[in-house]
């Protein structure tokens, strides 16, 4: 089963993360044949491209319960929808600005149970609300991100050991990140596949963004 790929880097799953992570593999599938939201190449390694991808996450993070997490640009529910099934105490808004996309997250959330996901069909930029940590994968340039960021933090509640951003990102990410302060976790430290030598997540803490 696919999905015993999540539990070698993830051992102390429930029997229900393990029944959500499972479904995925149908859900997608489905899905993918009405609405393209993953490239159908990689609708065969769905468990380690997608999913375990976005894992990467929580490998740096453990989100607390109660915390609240923003996942921009969100797709077909990456990395938001792993990180909710992973972290069911905490709360997970994810936002697309294509409709169908968050039609995806609505379906897939309910079809597997989730009660941690709000689905929002809008603009990262124009979200009023304010969250613990901002989370995305493949969106946009980092300085053009950062500018989404404006607002989405509760300044009494800023801790920068507690509040952040964190980022998938692929390839040389020094001219990007250029005059920010940036920690970077290269994702093949945790898992054991050529699909992530590249692959990073780059933490973000306050001083790098307007809050
Ligand atoms: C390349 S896809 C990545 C999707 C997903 N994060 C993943 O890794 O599979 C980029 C997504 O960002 C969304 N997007 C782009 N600009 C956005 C914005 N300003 N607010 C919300 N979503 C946005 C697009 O609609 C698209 O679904």
């Amino acid at each position: 089963m696919p999905a015993e790929l999540i539990e070698k880097y993830f051992p102390n799953l429930t029997e229900q993360q393990i029944e959500q992570f499972s479904k995925l593999e149908e859900l997608y599938g489905e899905w993918n044949e009405k609405i393209n939201v993953i490239s159908r190449k990689d609708m065969d390694s769905l468990y380690e491209k997608h999913i375990l991808h976005s894992l990467g996450i929580a490998k740096v993070m453990e989100f607390a319960p109660n915390t609240k997490v923003l996942d921009i640009g969100t797709g077909g529910g990456f990395p938001g929808i792993p990180l909710a099934i992973l972290f069911p105490h905490s709360h997970f808004t994810l936002i697309d600005s294509i409709g169908k996309k968050i039609t995806v997250v609505k379906e897939v959330s309910q079809a597997i149970g989730l009660k941690n996901v709000t689905a929002v069909h809008g603009r990262a930029e124009n979200l009023k609300e304010k969250f613990h940590f901002v989370v995305s994968r493949a969106v946009t340039q980092m300085p053009v991100f950062l500018r989404w960021l404006k607002g989405k933090f509760e300044k009494e509640q800023f801790n920068p050991k507690h509040n952040g951003v964190l980022y998938l990102k692929g390839g040389d990410l020094s001219e990007e990140l250029a005059g920010m302060k940036a920690e970077i976790f290269e994702l093949n430290k945790f898992f054991d596949s050529e699909f992530f030598e590249t692959k990073k997540v780059v933490y973000l803490s306050k001083g790098n963004f307007n809050s």
